[in-house]
C-alpha cells in the first residue's frame, strides 16, 4: 500500500528548495531544458533525462506532464551531464536530499521487516552499493481538458519503495482500491509519501502490495512532485526472498533478472498493464 510519515527529519527548508530548485528548472525556456533531453541526437530516447515518456505506439495514451529523471545511485554512475546546472542549486539540493531521503528509506525498511516477522535488517540488506536510486521531478502544467487526459497514466511504481515529495497546495494524486479513485490530499503539512513499489510485492511475495495510481490534471494550477526511488542491483536477480518462503507459502512470482524485468515494466507500462501480472506463478 501506500502511506503518509510525518516527523521524518527531513528540514521543511530543504524540502522547500528541492521544491523550487525544481519549478525553476521547469520554467526555464525550452531550449535551455531540451539541453538534458531524454531524446539523444533527435531520436534515441534514454531513461535519463528531460521530457516525457517513451513513445512507442501510435495509439499509446500519452500524460500531461513534463519530467526531469536522473539516477542518483550508484553515486558513480550519476550522469552529471544531465542534472542541471540551472537553477544554481540544483546539484547540490538533490544531493542533500537524496542522502536524507535514503536514510528515511531504511528506517521504513526496517520498519516493515519487523511487520514482517523478520530480521530487522533483512530488506535493508537487500539493497547493495550497486542498487539503483533514481529521483524524478514531476511537472503537471495547468490543463485546459483535464476530462481528457491524464498527469500520469494508472500503474504501479516498478522499484521497491518510493518517497514522494507533493505539492503543498494542490492536489491530483488518486488511488485505486476495489475500483474506486480515492484522493490524496495536498502535503501541506511536509509529510512524505510512501509508496511500496512492484518490487517490494515480489520481494515480500505478494504481502505488500504495489498500489495502483494515477494523477489528475487540474485546468487552473499547475502542480509539482518528487520522487524518489530505491531499486534493486540491476545484475542480480529478483524474487521473493528466501525469508518470505515456506511449504505452506512459496514463491507466487518467478524470478527474473532486475535488468529485464525492468525493461519488461516499460512495455507493460506503455500499454497501460502492470509487470507483475506477467511473473506470477
Ligand atoms: O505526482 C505524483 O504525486 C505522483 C507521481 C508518480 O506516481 C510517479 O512519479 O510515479
Ligand atoms: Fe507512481
Amino acid at each position: 500500500g501506500f502511506f503518509k510519515v510525518s516527523n521524518h527529519g527531513m528540514e521543511t527548508s530543504l524540502m522547500d528548495s528541492v521544491m523550487t530548485a525544481s519549478r525553476d528548472f521547469f520554467r526555464l525556456p525550452l531550449e535551455e531544458k531540451r539541453k538534458y533531453s531524454n531524446i539523444i541526437g533527435g531520436k534515441h530516447f534514454q531513461m535519463e533525462g528531460y521530457g516525457t515518456d517513451q513513445v512507442k505506439t501510435q495509439d499509446q495514451r500519452l500524460d500531461w506532464s513534463d519530467r526531469l529523471h536522473l539516477k542518483v545511485e550508484p553515486e558513480d554512475e550519476r550522469n552529471l551531464a544531465l542534472w542541471p546546472i540551472h537553477p544554481k542549486s540544483f546539484r547540490d539540493d538533490l544531493h542533500e536530499y537524496t542522502l536524507r531521503s535514503k536514510r528515511i528509506k531504511d528506517d521504513i525498511l526496517r520498519a516493515m521487516a519487523k511487520l514482517l516477522e523478520l530480521d530487522e535488517d533483512c530488506l535493508v540488506n537487500q539493497f547493495s552499493d550497486r542498487a539503483l536510486t533514481y529521483a524524478r521531478f514531476n511537472y503537471y502544467p495547468p490543463c485546459p481538458r483535464p476530462d481528457l487526459v491524464l498527469g500520469i497514466k494508472p500503474h504501479s511504481d516498478v522499484y521497491a519503495l518510493t518517497v514522494l515529495l507533493m505539492d503543498k497546495d494542490v492536489a491530483g494524486l488518486q488511488f485505486l482500491r476495489d475500483g474506486t479513485w480515492y484522493n490524496v490530499p495536498a502535503a501541506s503539512n511536509y509529510t512524505l509519501l510512501i509508496n511500496v513499489g512492484v518490487t517490494m510485492e515480489i520481494m515480500t511475495n505478494g504481502i505488500f502490495k504495489g498500489p495502483v495510481h494515477r494523477v489528475v490534471t487540474n485546468s487552473e494550477k499547475e502542480r509539482m512532485s518528487v520522487a524518489v526511488f530505491y531499486g534493486l542491483d540491476p545484475e542480480r536477480e529478483i524474487g521473493p526472498i528466501a525469508q518470505m518462503l515456506t511449504e505452506d507459502q512459496p514463491a507466487r512470482y518467478r524470478k527474473m533478472k532486475v535488468k529485464d524485468f525492468l525493461v519488461a515494466h516499460l512495455e507493460h507500462f506503455s500499454r497501460g498493464e502492470r509487470v507483475v501480472d506477467s511473473l506470477r506463478i
